[in-house]
């Protein structure tokens, strides 16, 4: 059985995270790939605790930080694992990057986060950063009829937009410029997708 191949696509609020992993998923299904997609924070009990909680109030840090590990541990036992070792590619819309990135804005230290994070999530094979100006994000937010919630702040969006360019260095990391069309992010998604998949088919 082929090792699974395991893609997380990261970013602020309005990149168009959610758009490009279900035309990345679609792409390489009709290339014959056995593709599972996936979001975070899921539909699981914790996951639906720290989403309402962006209408309803924000938990407190502490409790907000333990609510995605919660959810996080529960989705690599039940999906990501399980996935990647029968050889499907797992596409993630955000994973513990993100908890780097939007709960240091409330006073955690990113690395801590990801060491504790990584004690049991798996490293990605690409992490792409979807990158925009979080004015055009806002806009972008606007126009699809959401107004911004509580994760949604604009001082913060800057902040994790910094978290997530401070990955740039890191071997599995590719920043994807989002401000062209649909169809030019898309090409290059697919592009850089596909340099990956072929040098790891390589590596063997
Ligand atoms: N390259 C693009 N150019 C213009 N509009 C875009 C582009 N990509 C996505 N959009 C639009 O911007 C909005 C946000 O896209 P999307 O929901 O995919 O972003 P997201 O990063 O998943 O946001 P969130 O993290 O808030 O869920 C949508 O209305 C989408 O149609
Ligand atoms: C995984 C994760 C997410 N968040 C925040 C970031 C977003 O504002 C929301 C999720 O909303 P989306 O529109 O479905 O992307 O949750 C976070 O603060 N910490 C995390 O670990």
């Amino acid at each position: 059985m082929p090792d699974g191949f395991f893609i997380v696509i990261e970013g602020i609020d309005g990149t168009g995270k959610s758009t490009q992993v279900a035309r990345l998923g679609a792409w390489l299904t009709a290339q014959g790939r056995e593709v599972v997609l996936s979001r975070e924070p899921t539909a699981g009990p914790w996951g639906r605790k720290v989403r309402e909680s962006a209408a309803t109030g924000r938990l407190s840090p502490e409790e907000e930080l333990e609510y995605f590990l919660n959810d996080r541990r529960e989705h690599v036992e039940e999906l990501i694992r399980p996935s990647l070792a029968a050889g499907k590619v797992v596409i993630l819309d955000r994973y513990y990057f993100s908890t780097m990135a939007y709960q240091s804005s409330r006073g955690f230290d990113p690395q801590e986060i990801r060491k504790r994070n990584e004690l049991f999530a798996p490293v990605p094979d690409l992490l792409l950063v979807m990158d925009l100006d979080v004015d055009a994000a806002l806009l972008r937010i606007g126009a699809r009829g959401d107004v911004a919630n509580e994760f949604e702040k604009r001082e913060n969006l800057q902040h994790c937009r910094d978290v997530f360019l401070s990955l740039r260095e890191e071997p599995f990391v590719e920043v994807i410029p989002c401000g062209g069309s649909l169809d030019e992010v898309t090409e290059l998604v697919n592009q850089i997708v596909s340099t990956r998949l072929l040098e790891t088919r390589r590596q063997g």
